[in-house]
């Protein structure tokens, strides 16, 4: 979960480190399940101790008296108590994990006791029941005590040159020294820097410039910040304590640095791709958070467009921003072809890529993008009209038509106008009426890039990934290959 450090890092091990929460998940799962396993092992051994109990190695025991309750023992020790507490802990910290999307700051709250969680773990060990023995040479495993006759002998007084056998002085023993620290204390100090660098970064809030309201319950925010700088493809966390002092939603940034037309449908975009201070997000209203965040923005409806200029600053609601982090959809450029496939408001990660590709197409190595938007309306697709009309008309200008590959697809076909605006015609001449057929295409993209890596980028619901996984790995495509990269935060 060290977010920022895996955005510094190196291009392999960021593809390495994608799967970063999927890989954090699964260490969870793991811990719960081996937690499971070492607690029962314990609660076996707390049956142990009262049923073993020993009056010749008193340092050893943990009960009391030979079959002293085993729910005595766990009630009544230190050590016993702290792995229940540990276990209680656990249980708060993943149950509520499924309240991660409906109720982001019970999630928070419940999980962040984590921290708590390892500070026990950590020092669970003082208890010290588990001992290990000091004198092994002076008494060694089996040796009789003086006062102790040999099994084999019958009690007969050992014959001279065997006094070997006899314990030379009594057993003595010591706890074990702790040292789950040595295991957790690396990656906790790792992660808490992490935190501590996040906190201290994102702790002066963002100054909101403009907020545009789009068709399709879609806002923009462009924001100011000193010193943000930030690569195509990266995201931001953003946190309105107005909304919620807990809940930091991911957004993709979809940089806006110049002046706005008239109409909300037109603006002149262009996206982080040099030193610029300015950022910006494009955000579907669904769900409490932004539907709450949306009324502080824009209070009265039908407000589509508002930018006051610095001076006149209405009262936005504090907005605080972590981040820029790394995300898959910055390895578009990495690729000679690349295919990024949108499904609705999932364009966003690749509305970056394309503003530096109209800010500079030759200096990637990628020399082929099929693009691929799938909207449930029309009206979505004037979210970034203009940056694909201008993309478009540019690369026909520089002579390499055949580098955008672009088709849309409007896959809820009652009440459809058209895109009948002039200047939308490269868009309206590339519109489809239903979903894509994705066989289809992997076949065209196939056929016409032989012998070379293709990346598949994909952003949008699940069942558009799933469906791109899945035929990137189904191996029916000879002479090409085609490598899936998943862009989520969800
Ligand atoms: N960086 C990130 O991780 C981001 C992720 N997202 C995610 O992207 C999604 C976009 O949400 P939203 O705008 O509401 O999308 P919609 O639910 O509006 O769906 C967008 C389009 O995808 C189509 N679609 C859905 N499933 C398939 C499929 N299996 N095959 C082909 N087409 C399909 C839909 O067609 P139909 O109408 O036929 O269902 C619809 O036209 C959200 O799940 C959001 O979490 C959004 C922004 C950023
Ligand atoms: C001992 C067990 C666990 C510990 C110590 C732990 C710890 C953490 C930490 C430190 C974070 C980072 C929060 C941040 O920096 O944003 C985190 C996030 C997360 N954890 Fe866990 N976790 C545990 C178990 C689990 C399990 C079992 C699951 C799921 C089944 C889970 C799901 C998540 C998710 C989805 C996030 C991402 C939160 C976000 O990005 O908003 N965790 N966890």
């Amino acid at each position: 979960m060290c977010r920022k450090w895996m955005a510094l890092s190196s291009r392999g091990t960021r593809r390495l480190l994608d799967k970063s929460k999927t890989f954090h998940v699964a260490c969870g799962i793991a811990i719960c399940i081996f937690s499971v396993v070492h607690v029962s092992a314990h609660l076996v051994n707390v049956v142990n101790f009262s049923a073993f109990y020993s009056e010749d190695l008193p340092a050893l025991n943990l009960a009391r008296y030979l079959g002293e309750d085993p729910r005595m023992i766990i009630l009544t020790t230190v050590f016993a108590l702290i792995f229940v507490w540990i276990m209680i802990l656990l249980c708060v910290c993943v149950w509520f994990v499924r309240y991660r999307l409906s109720n982001y700051e019970i999630f928070w709250y419940t999980h962040n006791l984590f921290i708590v969680f390892y500070i026990i773990l950590m020092v669970h060990m003082v208890g010290g029941a588990l001992k290990y023995q000091t004198n092994v040479d002076t008494h060694p495993p089996g040796c009789l005590r003086p006062n102790q006759s040999s099994p084999e002998l019958q009690g007969e007084e050992l014959e001279p040159g065997n006094e070997e056998r006899r314990c030379k002085e009594e057993a003595r023993f010591h706890p074990h020294y702790p040292q789950t620290w040595m295991w957790v204390s690396g990656p906790l100090c790792l992660y808490c820097a992490e935190r501590f660098y996040r906190y201290i970064r994102s702790s002066d809030p963002v100054t909101i410039v403009t907020v545009i309201r789009h068709p399709s319950e879609v806002i923009e925010v462009r924001m100011l910040k000193r010193d943000f700088k930030a690569h195509p493809g990266q995201y931001i966390v953003l946190n309105c304590p107005g909304v919620s002092s807990f809940e930091n939603h991911p957004f993709t940034l979809t940089t806006v640095r110049r002046t706005l037309h008239t109409t909300p449908h037109t603006h002149d975009l262009s996206c982080p791709t040099e030193e610029k201070e300015t950022f910006g997000v494009h955000m579907r209203v669904v769900g409490d958070w932004t539907e709450r965040f949306t009324e502080l923005l824009l209070p009265k409806t039908g407000v589509e467009l508002e930018i006051l200029p610095m001076v006149q600053q209405r009262r936005y609601p504090k907005l605080y921003v972590d981040g820029p982090f790394g995300s898959s959809s910055q390895e578009v450029f990495n690729y000679e072809v690349s295919l990024c496939v949108a499904g609705g408001i999932g364009v966003t990660p690749f509305a970056c890529v394309l503003h530096a590709l109209l800010d500079g197409w030759k200096q990637f190595r990628l020399r082929r993008l099929y693009f691929v938007w799938v909207c449930r309306e029309l009206q979505s697709f004037y979210w970034f009209s203009e940056l694909l009309c201008a993309l478009h008309h540019k690369l026909w200008q520089e002579n390499r038509p055949d580098y955008l590959n672009l088709k849309l697809f409007v896959s809820q076909t009652e009440d459809l106008q058209s895109m009948s605006e002039e200047k939308y015609r490269p868009l309206s001449s590339r519109l489809s009426i239903g979903r894509p057929r994705w066989k289809l295409l992997f076949d065209e993209i196939s056929n016409a890039n032989r012998q070379k890596h293709v990346g598949v980028f994909c952003c949008g619901p699940k069942g558009i990934s799933r469906t791109l996984h899945k035929l990137c790995n189904s191996g029916r495509y000879t002479g090409v290959t085609f490598e899936f990269n998943k862009e989520s935060f969800s």
